[in-house]
């Protein structure tokens, strides 16, 4: 039976709560995003996450566990192999990724598809490496404004991005390029799971900074997902932020790209002021861009205190018939070596002003409840390859 009208997910990208068991698979034993961010920082003031019941999800210093949570709270494992956006996403929305994406990180990509880029863009490339995307631009910008080459880079994850200068190279010519690495991505061997533009503005190095028309191409999942079920049965499926790339708009019938997750807080706030029918799926992308990426635990925590602070003005506008799930897509942990992503385990919190004493919920193998769930709620079906199940009647 029907329950609710709206279901918002809300994904802060890359807030896992502690290792995966299988962590040391992916060289993560001990990450901990929130729990490291918790115990580094002064202050983590996060009044709306702690009466949701956010500290009695895990023990934290600065959010204390509340005797009546207004949300059910528990922990999901990620069942795909991989850690990246793409697989944390997918698999919410009911896919089972067996097969990690392919990636360049220790080898950079291979002359023939570079070759191949530079004959079809009519750019020369540089780089061509795993990088942090700030310190590429640093080392590389002044040069790339010079010769109107592209910055070509990777990282742990399985994308190739494209770095230059919004004003001198021009951002059209620059999407312009990253369809064609698209395309020549889409080959077998080459297939990486996104192209990314990267533009920036600046002059000089120390002064670059990139600017929020980053625009992902991602490849289309890999099956049917609950994104196209949704869309499939009439029901609006409304896309905040990068939602809308990741799934290469399959599945979707609106798209808000969002300047910041605040903006996307904002975004979201407009829409739950509005009247829908269906999903409103979120993804918050600076925590793991700005923060996450960068190691950076004190702008991590200052940045979910103003999601708190969104948060706080995003509640009193549900109504009975509204559900909020709050989750990730996978873990950053801002303390940790290198740059990367960490396999963890994430969050789960479902509020909704129609639920009472709300408890732990079971700790659950896979994203995929998300997805069913969703589905359950507007009794439709998940397709046959699609894995999940709907924990509606926990709630
Ligand atoms: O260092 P930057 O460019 O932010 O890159 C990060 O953003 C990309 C996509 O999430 C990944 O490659 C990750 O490493
Ligand atoms: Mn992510
Ligand atoms: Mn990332």
């Amino acid at each position: 039976m029907k329950r609710f009208k709206r279901i918002f997910v809300v994904v802060i990208d890359s807030l896992g709560i502690g290792a995966m068991n299988n962590a040391a698979e992916y060289g993560d034993v001990g990450s901990d995003t929130l729990g490291h961010i918790d115990t580094t920082v002064d202050h983590l003031n996060l009044p709306n996450l702690e009466t949701l019941g956010l500290g009695n999800l895990r023990s934290l210093k600065h959010v204390k566990p509340v005797s009546e949570p207004k949300a059910y709270y528990g922990k999901l494992n990620e069942a795909s192999v991989g850690k990246d956006t793409m697989t944390g996403h997918w698999e919410m929305m009911g896919l089972y990724i067996t097969k990690p994406f392919q990636t360049f990180t220790e080898t950079g990509f291979p002359k023939e598809l570079l070759d191949e880029l530079e004959k079809r863009t009519g750019h020369k490339i540089v780089g061509n490496k795993s990088a942090s995307g700030t310190e590429i631009m640093d080392e590389l910008g002044e040069h790339q404004i010079a010769t109107g080459d592209m910055i070509v880079y990777t990282s742990a994850d399985s994308v190739l991005q494209i770095c230059a200068n919004e004003e001198t190279f021009g951002l059209q010519e620059l999407y312009r390029c990253c369809e064609i690495a698209r395309e020549l991505t889409l080959r077998d061997e080459w297939k990486v799971g996104r192209v990314i533009a990267r533009p920036y503005v600046g002059m000089k190095k120390g002064e670059f900074k990139r600017t929020p028309n980053r625009h992902d191409y991602a490849l289309k999942p890999f099956g049917t997902t609950a994104l196209n079920i949704l869309k499939d049965a009439g029901l609006d499926v409304i896309s905040v932020g990068k939602i809308f790339d990741i799934f290469d708009g399959e599945g979707l019938t609106e798209g808000n790209k969002s300047q910041s997750s605040v903006h996307g807080m904002e975004q979201t706030i407009e829409i739950a002021k509005k009247d829908f029918n269906g999903l409103c799926f979120v993804n918050l992308v600076d925590f793991d861009a700005l923060w996450g990426h960068r190691r950076d635990p004190i702008g991590y925590g200052a940045e979910l205190e103003r999601f708190d602070e969104k948060l706080g003005e995003l509640l009193p506008l549900l109504k009975e018939d509204d559900l909020l799930l709050i989750t990730a897509d996978h873990g950053n942990d801002p303390t940790f070596k290198g740059s990367d992503h960490t396999k963890e385990k994430v969050p789960f919190l479902a509020y909704s002003t129609s639920y009472a004493n709300c408890e732990e919920l079971k700790e659950q193998n896979t994203f995929a409840v998300i997805g069913a769930t969703v589905l359950d709620n507007f009794g439709l079906q998940k397709a046959q390859d699609m894995i999940g199940e709907s924990i509606e009647e926990l709630l």
